[in-house]
């Protein structure tokens, strides 16, 4: 098989990554089960919305020019005004009870002046259908489902969604170093990426399914790759030259197709991405804890975004201010805290120690020409 062996671009990555896959069958789920999965087909309204004519505040339903004679009541949800208003009546009326027939405006109470001596300037009525007509298209396929669309599917009738699958992830963490649990002793690490590419996977759309520790061993890393029903596998550590490093020819062997083998940026240069023979894809985190985080934004995210559909928007863009010293070609990623209309650099951050990250509200994205205060992207971690 193929060895990409020079580190492509961050942005070329970030793109391969974001294109390789398709997205994943849909399913339908309830409504309460929808927020954060990507909507696979597009939502029309149920009925025309709002579906009568309502009122817009608490007051009163006038016909005709003042003054008014109040005849009734309606309250919403309660029956219906009989018949119509004439010239001269007057019904009390609730916010979201249907308008009678004949009524031309609702009077707050606040500013309510039945002898008709001041008039009316607004109508306070919701129109049938002025939000949508039935029928309409509401939303569009590789919208994620947000809690305002949860909401608006609810308005628009909807109780079962059609969304994509979830992208199931296997998270296969390797090194005979790592320890799963406590604090670790001298000449150990505590696993940092079992909460950390979790959290980033459901972020994305997508859950890890299982996890599993392994020591340095390619045929144990082989047969993780081979026997298993997820559509990502998520290898930690094991990526760079190092003896125990078997990743790239465990990968060779079982005819993996790789998109990407290294990446120009800093940290993180040791990831990659690549297509196993029946569809499943491995994405390969380098070991230190940061340059994971990074290779996760690169490659792992986007992966998922395009096995969900998900129709992301583009990474918010703000002027990134501090003392950073770029070391061209390779693209910086570096932690920063947002602060109004810029965004600062949190300092001192190394590709072993998530400290800065932890700081961080985004990474900012920072490439060859870049001066502190010139704008760059952000990759936002919250
Ligand atoms: N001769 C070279 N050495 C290294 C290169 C290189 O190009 N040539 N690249 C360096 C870079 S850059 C990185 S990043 C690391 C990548 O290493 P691996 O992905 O192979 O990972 P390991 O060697 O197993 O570990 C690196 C480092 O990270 C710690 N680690 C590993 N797994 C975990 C975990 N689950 N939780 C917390 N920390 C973890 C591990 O103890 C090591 O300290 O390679 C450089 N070397
Ligand atoms: O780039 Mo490594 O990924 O230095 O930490």
């Amino acid at each position: 098989m193929r060895s990409v062996d020079s580190p492509v671009p961050w942005r070329t990555a970030l793109k391969i990554a974001g294109a390789a896959a398709t997205a994943l069958p849909p399913e339908r789920v309830p409504l309460g089960a929808a927020v954060g999965r990507v909507l696979a087909e597009p939502v029309h309204a149920g009925a025309d919305l709002p579906g009568a004519d309502a009122a817009a505040m608490d007051g009163y339903a006038v016909a005709g020019t003042g003054p008014w004679r109040v005849v009734g009541r309606v309250l919403a949800g309660g029956p219906a005004w009989a018949g119509a208003l004439g010239p001269g009546q007057a019904v009390e009326i609730m916010t979201g009870a249907v308008v009678p027939p004949g009524a031309v405006a609702v009077l707050p109470y606040e500013t309510a002046d039945l002898t008709g001596a001041t008039g009316w300037t607004k109508a306070h009525i919701r129109r049938a259908g002025e939000d949508a007509r039935a029928g309409d298209e509401l939303l569009r396929p590789g919208r994620v489902v947000t809690p305002a669309v949860a909401g608006l599917l609810a308005q628009a009738g909807a109780d079962d969604v059609p969304v994509r699958r979830r992208p199931a992830v296997r998270l296969v963490v390797t090194g005979d170093e790592v320890v799963a649990a406590g604090v670790p002793r001298a000449g150990q690490v505590r696993d940092v990426f079992a909460p950390m590419v979790s959290a980033l996977v459901t972020a994305a759309g997508g859950v890890v399914a299982d996890r599993v520790l392994l020591p340095d061993d390619a045929g144990l890393l082989a047969g993780c790759l081979a026997a298993t029903d997820a559509d990502v596998v998520v290898v930690t550590g094991s990526s760079s030259a190092g003896a125990a490093d078997h990743l790239h020819r465990v990968l060779d062997e079982l005819g993996a197709r790789r998109l990407v083998d290294r990446v120009a940026c800093r940290p993180g240069r040791p990831q990659s991405l690549a297509a196993l023979p029946g569809g499943r894809w491995v994405v390969g985190l380098p070991g230190n804890p940061y340059a994971g985080l990074v290779a996760c934004v690169t490659l792992l995210q986007p992966l998922l975004h395009g096995l969900t559909g998900a129709a992301r928007p583009p990474a918010p863009r703000l002027s990134v201010v501090g003392d950073v010293t770029l070391t061209p070609p390779a693209t910086l990623l570096v932690p920063v805290r947002l602060a109004g209309d810029h965004a600062t650099v949190v300092p001192g951050s190394r590709p072993a120690s998530l400290a800065g990250a932890a700081l961080a509200d985004a990474l900012a994205v920072l490439e060859e020409g870049w001066h502190s205060g010139d704008p760059a992207d952000l990759m936002m971690l919250t």
